[in-house]
């Protein structure tokens, strides 16, 4: 089986790419970054480095096409496949939505009856869906009775730790260190055709459940320990989720949204709760070496309402439960300053524009004069009070 894979980063060539090669699949890389697909045609190979508490093992990835998404033959390539899947940063998705069409649209010039499912590999909560829209706007109408039977949009929940590290263990700068824990589920109802037997790839009836889980508690929980680390001056995610400070707040504010989340999906409480200590153990992986820069990387996205700090909060308030851990988490957010991460830079000149009530408002949509905002300002101004040197260096 063909596959096309957009976004030779981290998870492509650490989880997507290595999955699909050890299925058995004939994959095409396809990126932005002509270095990397020029790096990909060079080596033709790269190493994974699988890490966990006492394992490690190298895994050689080889026998795998590169092409730039700019190059004319993607839309032959898009024409040809049974499978695309997506890690380009849920931002970047209506990047790729026309070119995806004209591909789509050559099929169906071309009278291709092999249905062509999509992935979208993001952490966006029903990423596909989002991108099926955007492309339905694209496609001519008289096309969308082909699209609804040919083409399946599949939602999908993706777990894993791949950090952007320079490979400390290899010359070759393709290989990457990866997480030995992964859990990547699909959601079963939205395939055309055959389901792919994909390594690693778990069908699911109840798809929902499983994305607001991962989404609500590890990544929720991942953000908040960057933010506050980064705060505090710390590089890696291991040194601040073992600062006990700011572990306390990270495990009361996966629990705050977990409360929600078993209120919501009717979860065991004692099977969630457990579920967050084996999250906040993977957080203490030393070997991951993971940075708090990509973790608390693009916060203008992370602050939108139906994203991983504001959700919760919202369906705190919604079932009148505790929430002041996720203020604190969403106020350090709202505090973090990069001048390498545009999205937090876009965050300073709204703050210097508008005010910072305006400024939270606008991102998350909350109600400009609700006590959230009023407790997150709180925070923020305490935050600054103790840490004001840190914004502006
Ligand atoms: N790294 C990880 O551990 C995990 C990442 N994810 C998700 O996977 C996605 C990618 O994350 P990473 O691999 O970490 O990021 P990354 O930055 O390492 O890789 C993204 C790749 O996509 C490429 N790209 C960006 N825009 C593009 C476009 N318009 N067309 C083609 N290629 C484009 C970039 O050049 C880059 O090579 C994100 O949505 C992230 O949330 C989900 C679970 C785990
Ligand atoms: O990729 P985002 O959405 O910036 O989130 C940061 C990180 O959260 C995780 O997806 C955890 O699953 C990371 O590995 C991921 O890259």
């Amino acid at each position: 089986m063909k596959v096309l894979h957009f976004g030779a980063g981290n998870i492509g060539r650490g989880f997507i790419g290595k999955t699909m090669l050890q299925s058995g699949f004939d994959l095409t890389f396809t990126d932005i970054n002509q270095n990397l697909i020029d790096a990909l045609n060079y080596y033709k190979k790269y190493k994974v480095k699988l890490v966990g508490y006492n394992y490690e093992k190298i895994i050689d990835i080889n026998n795998f096409q590169a092409v730039n998404l700019n190059n004319p033959e993607i839309l032959n390539i898009i024409s040809n496949v049974s499978l695309i899947t997506t890690a380009i940063g849920a931002i970047s998705l209506n990047k790729i939505a026309l070119i995806l069409a004209k591909g789509i649209i050559l099929k169906i010039k071309l009278k291709s009856k092999t249905p062509l499912n999509i992935i979208a590999c993001e952490n966006k909560i029903q990423a596909s869906s989002y991108l099926r829209d955007i492309i339905f706007k694209i496609i001519p109408i008289k096309y969308h009775e082909y699209l609804n039977e040919n083409i399946g949009f599949v939602n999908c929940s993706i777990d894993t730790i791949i950090p952007s590290i320079s490979s400390s263990f290899e010359k070759n700068t393709l290989s990457l260190i990866a997480e030995n824990f992964k859990e990547w589920i699909v959601d079963k109802k939205q395939f055309k055709g055959t389901i792919p037997k994909i390594i690693d790839m778990t069908i699911s009836n109840n798809l929902k459940s499983f994305i607001d889980r991962k989404i609500l508690t590890l990544n929720t929980g991942h953000a908040i320990t960057a933010y506050l680390g980064w705060i505090k001056n710390y590089i890696n995610i291991y040194e601040s989720i073992k600062d006990q400070d700011i572990k306390n707040i990270v495990k009361n504010a996966m629990q705050e949204s977990g409360l929600t989340l078993i209120k919501k999906y009717n979860f065991n409480q004692q099977n969630h709760f457990s579920y967050i200590d084996k999250i906040l153990t993977r957080f203490q992986n030393p070997f991951l070496l993971d940075k708090i820069e990509r973790i608390a990387r693009n916060p203008l996205q992370k602050l939108a309402k139906n994203e991983r700090l504001i959700k919760p909060l919202l369906l705190a308030k919604k079932y009148n439960l505790s929430y002041f851990n996720l203020i604190k988490g969403i106020a350090a957010a709202l505090y973090y300053r990069n001048k390498n991460d545009l999205e937090s830079m876009k965050i300073d000149n709204l703050i210097k524009t508008l005010g910072i009530k305006k400024t939270l408002s606008q991102i998350s949509h909350l109600q400009l004069d609700s006590q959230e905002i009023n407790l997150i300002i709180s925070e923020y101004t305490s935050i600054n009070e103790i840490f004001s040197k840190k914004l502006y260096n």
